[in-house]
Order: structure tokens, then sequence, then C-alpha cells
């Protein structure tokens, strides 16, 4: 069996994928702990820790290679293989998201939007095409979805996520404004922007309170 490793190790993990890119775009092919650690803020031994988790990756006296290690991380975190998503709210967010390419470079493809706007229907993102609800479950059968995005209001959040259960999507990237609880073979990450800009409103506060 696989060791388990912690959710805090995970959520470091895509930070150590961006930087290890910037590095390889700039032509830099090893690096050692102690180099990373500065460029990150971490501490070295959190990497040495971190890296451990799978095995480690780094050469005493050497450090880690650029390219190898981008590419291992990308492993763990699945970017080696092509998942398919649809977007379930073809609004102000959900076309954001279908209109950032960025995606696409690492193997997310956007393949249909869906929502319920008969003045939304056949009109296309990017080339990619919006589709009344109604037509989700033969979507569904014949295009593999690995990822459900949901940009839709709040209310109808839970209803939706329930019926992209049921049509055997396991995993659901949710963007309305409340944390969903599935059953336990859906794996689900909520993004509330809003936490964040709390979050820095906090230290602006704590800040302007010190001087
Ligand atoms: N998580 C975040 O950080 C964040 C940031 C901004 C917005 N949001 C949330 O994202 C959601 C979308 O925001 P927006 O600005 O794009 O809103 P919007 O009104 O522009 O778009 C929502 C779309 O959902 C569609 N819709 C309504 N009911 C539906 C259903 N049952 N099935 C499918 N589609 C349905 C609407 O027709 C509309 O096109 C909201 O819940 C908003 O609160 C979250």
């Amino acid at each position: 069996m696989q060791k388990e490793i912690s959710q805090a190790v995970i959520r470091r993990m895509p930070r150590y994928y961006r930087y290890l890119g910037e590095l390889l775009d700039a032509g830099v092919e090893r690096i050692s702990s102690n180099e990373l650690s500065v460029r990150m803020k971490v501490t070295a031994s959190q990497i040495r820790q971190d890296l451990n988790n799978f095995g480690g990756f780094g050469q005493q006296g050497y450090g880690y290679n650029v390219q190898y290690l981008y590419e291992e991380i990308g492993k763990i975190l699945g970017l080696d293989r092509q998942h398919n998503i649809i977007v379930v709210g073809a609004g102000n967010m959900g076309q954001a998201l279908a209109n950032y390419v960025k995606f696409e470079k690492r193997g997310f493809m956007i393949t249909g939007l869906f929502d319920v706007n008969p003045a939304l229907a056949g009109l296309s993102v990017r080339g990619i095409e919006i589709h009344m609800m109604d037509e989700l479950p033969e979507f569904v059968k014949h295009q593999r979805v690995d990822i459900a995005v949901l940009t839709l209001p709040k209310e109808k959040a839970e209803q939706a996520a329930e019926q992209l259960v049921k049509l055997g999507i396991r995993a659901i990237w949710n963007f309305a404004h409340l944390d969903l609880e599935l059953p336990d073979d859906v794996v689900v990450e909520n993004v509330h922007l809003s936490d964040s800009l709390m979050q820095l409103s906090y230290n602006i506060v704590r800040r302007q309170d010190n001087e």
C-alpha cells in the first residue's frame, strides 16, 4: 500500500513545481536544498523532509537535478496525464476559466461548458461549446469527464454536485461559496478567493494597528 502523505506536504508541492519550472526556464540544471530554500523562503530541512516523503530525489554533495525533480513532482501531482474538465455555470467565472489557456499546458483540458440559461445555448468560449444542463447525461456517456468545475450560484451548487456524482464524476473543483460535502470517494477542492482576500485584509489591519 502507498504511504499516506499529509495534505500539508501535498499543498506545498505545486509551489515546488512552480519554482522548479522557473529554474528550468532559466537554464538551471541543478540546485542544492540550501539554494532552493533561499529562493522559496522555506528551510532547507523542510524541503528535504517534504521530498523525502517521496523517496528523496537528491544526491549527497550534488543537490537536486532540476529537470528530474520537476518531472517527478509533476508525476506526484498527476500532471503527467490528461484530465478532462467540464465547467458547470458558464457565467463570468466559468467563462474566465475556460478562457485561460495555461491549464492546457498542464494537461487540464476543458471539453465543455454547461448552463441552464437558454441564451447561452450553442455559444462557445475559445471554441469550447456551451451546452444546456439537460445534455449533461448524454455528454458524460460519450466523453470521459475527470473533473467538474462548479461556477454556478451557491444555491444551485449542492444539487448540481449531486447530479455530477450520480453521473460518475469523482472530482469537483468548487468555486461556489459553500464547502461541499460529498461521498468519500469524491474528491473536492473548494476554492474561495475571498478567504485569501480576507487574509490580506487581516494583514493590512494588523500592520496599520502596529504603526
Ligand atoms: N470561489 C471564489 O473565489 C469565487 C470568486 C468569484 C465568484 N465565485 C462564485 O462563482 C459562482 C459564479 O460566479 P459568476 O460571477 O460567474 O456568476 P454569474 O452569474 O456570471 O454565472 C453563473 C452562471 O451559472 C448559471 N447557472 C445558474 N443555475 C445553474 C444550474 N443549476 N446549472 C448550471 N448553471 C447554472 C447561470 O445561468 C450563470 O450563467 C458564484 O457562486 C460566485 O459566488 C466564487
